[in-house]
């Protein structure tokens, strides 16, 4: 278990205040954010690679810095950090010999995991001599060979183009099933996040804004940037919700709802003026104006209407996403 209880940490100009977290043995956390949000602050905390902060980081009841030093924690970062001397297979050993590993041990944990990220073939190659995602799942081998309880990733295919990196999150997520290790990873895109945790914890200028199921967070976002950050496409307070969508709302700050949750119908009480239509990757997302309001539809069916006419919409009470608290982001 990682246990971040009331971590602090003071950068000049930037903060990360108050991180509490508790991730069960073998979960898959995904950290989402955007840049300079403290994603990678809070995990070379995590790592043990920065000692100098407020709070406490225990990971099975230990210190982080403990953990790397007995070998128990791997990181992969952005960057694969291969040795360019050393060929595919050295590599990946070079971590064991140095933990003094048998030689037969080596032989044995090497050609499994070398076996794992698909590289069966290339053992002799040189860094120089791969693509980028080869070289990244060099990386990741290196790390999970040396049978670490927790693996810490650090956007480690925000460099690959999206058809490889497609192929390398099937790869760790294959990967964390047959290991049943601790992962936490840190990316800025939200399908990424998405796809690969069992939680996610959202960052937002140095505070943990929300946490938890892909699906929690989706259907229940805790705040409004958590809802932006999600593509919620309209985001209104209480009052201007319940003028635009003649409702009342129990109380709470914000009201949310999805544009594939608002439907045009043949007729209803509810009118808006089209103002802007686009279509984007199989469906259209339909601007409208409601009483000076911008709402946005979205839809895959053909949409015929024009510019300036005016349509009936309708959506269902259970669709809004009711938001507590004040407006971040
Ligand atoms: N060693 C440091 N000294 C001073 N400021 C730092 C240091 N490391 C990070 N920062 C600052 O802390 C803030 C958070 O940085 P961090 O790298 O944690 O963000 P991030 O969410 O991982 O961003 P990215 O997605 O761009 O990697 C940034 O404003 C950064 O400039």
């Amino acid at each position: 278990m990682i246990e971040i209880k009331r971590v602090s940490k003071s950068f000049s100009g930037f903060s990360l205040k108050n991180i509490n977290l508790f991730i069960e043995k073998g979960e898959f956390i995904g950290i989402l954010g955007q840049s300079g949000s403290g994603k990678s602050t809070l995990l070379n905390l995590v790592a043990g690679l920065d000692k100098d902060f407020i709070g406490e980081i225990l990971i099975d009841e230990k210190k982080p810095s403990k953990m790397i030093k007995d070998g128990e924690v791997a990181m992969v970062f952005q960057k694969d950090l291969l040795l360019p001397h050393l060929n595919v297979w050295e590599n990946i050993a070079f971590g064991l010999k140095i933990k003094k590993v048998n030689k037969g041990e080596i032989e044995k944990r090497v050609k499994e995991a070398i076996k794992d990220v698909d590289l069966v073939g290339k053992e002799k190659r040189f860094p120089n001599e791969l693509s980028g995602g080869e070289k990244q799942r060099v990386a990741i081998a290196r790390a999970i060979v040396t049978r670490p309880k927790i693996l810490l990733m650090d956007e480690p295919f925000s460099a690959l183009d999206f058809n490889l990196r497609d192929r390398m999150q099937k790869l760790v997520k294959k990967l964390h099933e047959k290991l049943k290790i601790t992962i936490i990873f840190v990316t800025h895109d939200r399908e990424e996040a998405f796809y690969l945790s069992t939680k996610i914890g959202v960052m937002f200028k140095g505070e943990l804004l929300d946490y938890g199921t892909p699906e929690s967070l989706y259907y229940r976002p805790k705040n409004v940037y958590t809802a932006k950050l999600l593509a919620v496409e309209n985001i209104f307070s209480k009052n201007i919700f319940e003028k635009i969508f003649q409702c009342e709302v129990k109380e709470c700050g914000f009201v949310a709802i999805r544009g594939r949750n608002i439907k045009i119908v043949d007729d209803s009480k509810l009118k808006g003026q089209v103002h802007e239509v686009n279509f984007k990757m199989g469906e259209y997302s339909i601007e409208i104006l409601v009483q000076n309001e911008k709402i946005t539809l979205v839809q895959e069916k053909e949409f015929t209407s024009k510019i300036g006419d005016v349509i009936s919409f309708d959506y269902d009470d259970k669709d809004k996403i009711l938001i507590e608290g004040v407006k971040k982001c």
